[in-house]
């Protein structure tokens, strides 16, 4: 458009698009010319509200204006006072505009009316009819929404100050304005392009980038997704638009390399994947977001008995939470590089991925996937032996005089593979003195990072090449890198380990719709691993003498990770961002939040005791006996579990009882079919015979 007509803008009501799609008129308050952009406002829930729209967008969002700027272009009359001259072009304008969609001078910020023909004409899903909207914790009267907000101001994830308006835009930190611009630019066109030749500021290329993030432009209508019955964009329309709403309350803070890595015996942090392909293509929501600061929330979409749709904003706290946008380099900087200086001090440590399938525990640990190539030296395995082997070096460690072996096994149905000598089966042995031994587990010493990473990729194609061998698909087992240190004396003596673990996807461990025998016994068998590796960290929490670590293989031979005052373990929850695996991310984050509530009382705990030798305060004992009670508790886990397997067997085997009885009926049903038939052969012989002699 003409710069000379932008003035003409201002006071006019002119249709703008919002970061969630809907489009509405506002009022032009005023005009940019360096920036080629015009500022507008409007009402909304009995709030003035304004932003600044680019020209481009403004003209792709009002026709009308392109055909004006043409027309001035050939007609040129400068002297015609605005009003007039804007009436004049559209008179003479090729395609007469109607009149119902004739921007109009107003002098208010216009006020947004959802059901006016221009919106319902771009948006038939419009929204406005739908009570529960999103900011919704702050502003449905909903009881359980308003304490959900009041525990969000008080953590400060949500803008206290005013919590139904958008922050303003240096307030937003990148990562919720991008994801929201992912989120609409999927939904939209490219914008407009600038206009050839015409050369821009950098200033105006720099908000050109940020509209680009923070509004959305509408494709020409044949352009525009297909809509559903009711004109809703994609499935769950709604729930979408409430959680972008609330999205705009948040408060980011996303995690950065400046961020202080604190010590913890016991971290518990949390992961978000970003959508996948295949998510983004059936237009899936993303349910969570992570504000940051250790923080995490689950949108979970629910639907009351009317039909009303409505968010329960589930909030989670948790050491730290990475967002969809980090790097594994970053994950590794707070989670597993602090254990690396821990065994060389001679600790154990061991750091879990957990999740369900396709929730990034692989990607996180083995290495980032290029198609189904994977970049084994970006994963956390490959990090931590860099660090190993940088710290084998460090002054403080040098003298030590370390060797490092490193070993990679599976853990499929109880049974231990060795992924560096073509999965042969192990036996895990405990001697007398309660060492657990993984008896003949290939144990290879390396000299550097890179050979570590190649004994990496050699045990992950023999994980997931092993079809045809006990474990078909690697979701269903526990992976397990360890880096041993040991000194190199004669008896080559255990300094530290690192144990590094990929685990089974956790939704398995919570399938119990197969009823197939196999799939019941491996179901049963991660939930106990799981359940007893969340045992055992709860009892290293607590500086607990019994750690039961015979419930399961896992466990069991994690053991030495799990004992002395140098344990150090941290857990890496992986969450799925999407709509259909909200109730797999939910019980993810309980699992997580029950170790990381231990972690809590585990601090709490060291003052506790302080307090008990002054004041005997019973709190330790109290927890001893729900610990002894859950303890019976995994014990009778066991039990129930080895009984089941016998009714299971019985079932089995009465079944086979049964066919051999069915089939022994079956024979004696041929039998005496055969006894009648030779009966009816023998009547009609003799009837033959009778007839015969009567003859004679
Ligand atoms: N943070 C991430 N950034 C980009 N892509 C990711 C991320 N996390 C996971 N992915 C991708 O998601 C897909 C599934 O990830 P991955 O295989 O690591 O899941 P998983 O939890 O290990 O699954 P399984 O339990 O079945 O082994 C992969 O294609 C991976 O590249």
């Amino acid at each position: 458009m003409d710069p000379s007509l932008y003035n003409d803008l201002i006071g006019r009501s002119l249709n703008i698009s919002r970061s969630d799609g809907r489009i509405h008129l506002a009022a032009v308050k005023s005009v940019d010319h360096v920036k080629c952009a015009v500022m507008v406002e409007w009402f909304e829930r009995g709030n003035c509200r304004g932003k600044e729209v680019e020209m481009t967008e403004l003209c792709t969002l009002n026709p009308e204006l392109n055909s004006l700027n043409a027309e001035h272009n050939a007609s040129n009359l400068p002297s015609i006072p605005p009003e007039k001259k804007y009436e004049g072009r559209l008179r003479s304008s090729r395609i007469p505009a109607p009149a119902s969609s004739l921007p109009t001078k107003a002098s208010t910020p216009a006020k947004f009316k959802p059901e006016e023909p221009v919106a319902l004409r771009n948006q038939a899903r419009q929204t406005c009819h739908f009570q529960a909207t999103a900011s919704s914790s702050a502003l449905v009267p909903n009881p359980c929404a308003s304490a959900q907000s009041e525990l969000l101001l008080e953590s400060g994830i949500v803008d206290s100050a005013n919590p139904n308006q958008r922050h303003k835009k240096t307030e937003i930190k990148p990562a919720t304005s991008l994801a929201a611009a992912r989120e609409a630019t999927k939904e939209n066109s490219e914008p407009p392009q600038p206009a050839k030749g015409r050369r821009k500021s950098v200033a105006a290329q720099e908000l050109n980038k940020a509209n680009k993030r923070m509004s959305c432009v509408v494709k020409p209508p044949e352009m525009q997704p297909k809509r559903g019955k009711f004109g809703e964009t994609r499935p769950n329309q709604k729930f979408y638009d409430m959680i972008q709403q609330f999205r705009e309350t948040l408060k980011v803070t996303p995690m950065s390399t400046s961020e202080v890595v604190e010590p913890h015996r016991i971290c518990v942090c949390v992961r978000k994947r970003p959508m996948n392909k295949q998510e983004m293509q059936k237009k899936e929501i993303d349910v969570v977001s992570v504000p940051g600061k250790g923080a995490l929330l689950v949108h979970e979409p629910k639907q009351k008995v009317d039909l009303t749709k409505y968010l329960e904003n589930q909030v989670f706290q948790f050491d730290y939470s990475f967002d969809e946008t980090v790097s594994n380099d970053l994950v590794y900087r707070f989670t597993a590089r602090p254990l690396v200086k821990s065994i060389f001090e001679g600790g154990m440590a061991t750091c879990f991925a957990y999740g369900q399938t396709g929730s990034g525990k692989t990607h996180t640990m083995g290495g980032d996937f290029t198609g189904k190539q994977q970049n084994n030296a970006s994963g956390i395995y490959a990090l931590a032996a860099q660090d190993v082997f940088t710290y084998r070096t460090h002054w403080k460690y040098s003298q030590l005089d370390l060797c490092v072996y490193a070993s990679f096994f599976e853990i499929y149905n109880g049974k231990v593979y060795d992924l560096l000598n073509k999965k042969a089966k192990l036996r895990v042995l405990e001697d007398e003195r309660q060492q657990v031994q993984v008896v003949g587990l290939e144990e290879v010493y390396v000299t550097s990072a890179d050979e570590v990473i190649k004994l990496i990729q050699t045990g992950s194609a023999c994980r997931t090449s092993g079809q045809t061998s006990a474990n078909a698909n690697s979701s269903r087992s526990h992976a397990i890198l360890q880096i041993v240190l040991r000194r190199n004396d004669r008896n080559s003596t255990l300094h530290g380990k690192f144990s590094l673990i990929d685990l089974a996807g956790n939704e398995r461990g919570m399938d119990v719709s197969s009823n197939d025998r196999s799939t019941l016994v491996e179901t049963a068998e991660i939930n106990r691993s799981l359940l007893a590796l969340k045992e055992c960290i709860r009892s290293l929490g607590k500086n607990s003498d019994h750690i039961p670590f015979r419930l399961s293989t896992l466990t069991k031979v994690l053991r030495d990770s799990f004992i002395g005052e140098k344990s150090r373990t941290c857990m890496i929850a992986m969450v799925s961002p999407s709509m259909a695996s909200c109730d797999y991310t939910m019980n993810t984050l309980r699992y997580a939040d029950r170790v990381k509530e231990l972690n809590a009382s585990s601090k709490c705990n060291g003052v506790a005791k302080a307090e008990e030798s002054s004041d005997g305060s019973s709190e330790e004992s109290a927890d001893a006996s729900v610990y002894d009670a859950i303890s019976q508790v995994s014990e009778l886990e066991e039990k129930v579990y080895v009984q089941l397997q016998k009714a299971s067997d019985l079932v089995v085997s009465m079944e086979k009882t049964t066919y051999n009885i069915e089939s022994g009926l079956v024979d004696i049903m041929d039998f005496s079919q055969k006894m009648m038939d030779a009966a009816l052969a023998l009547r009609s012989a003799i009837d033959q015979e009778r007839v015969t002699r009567m003859n004679h």
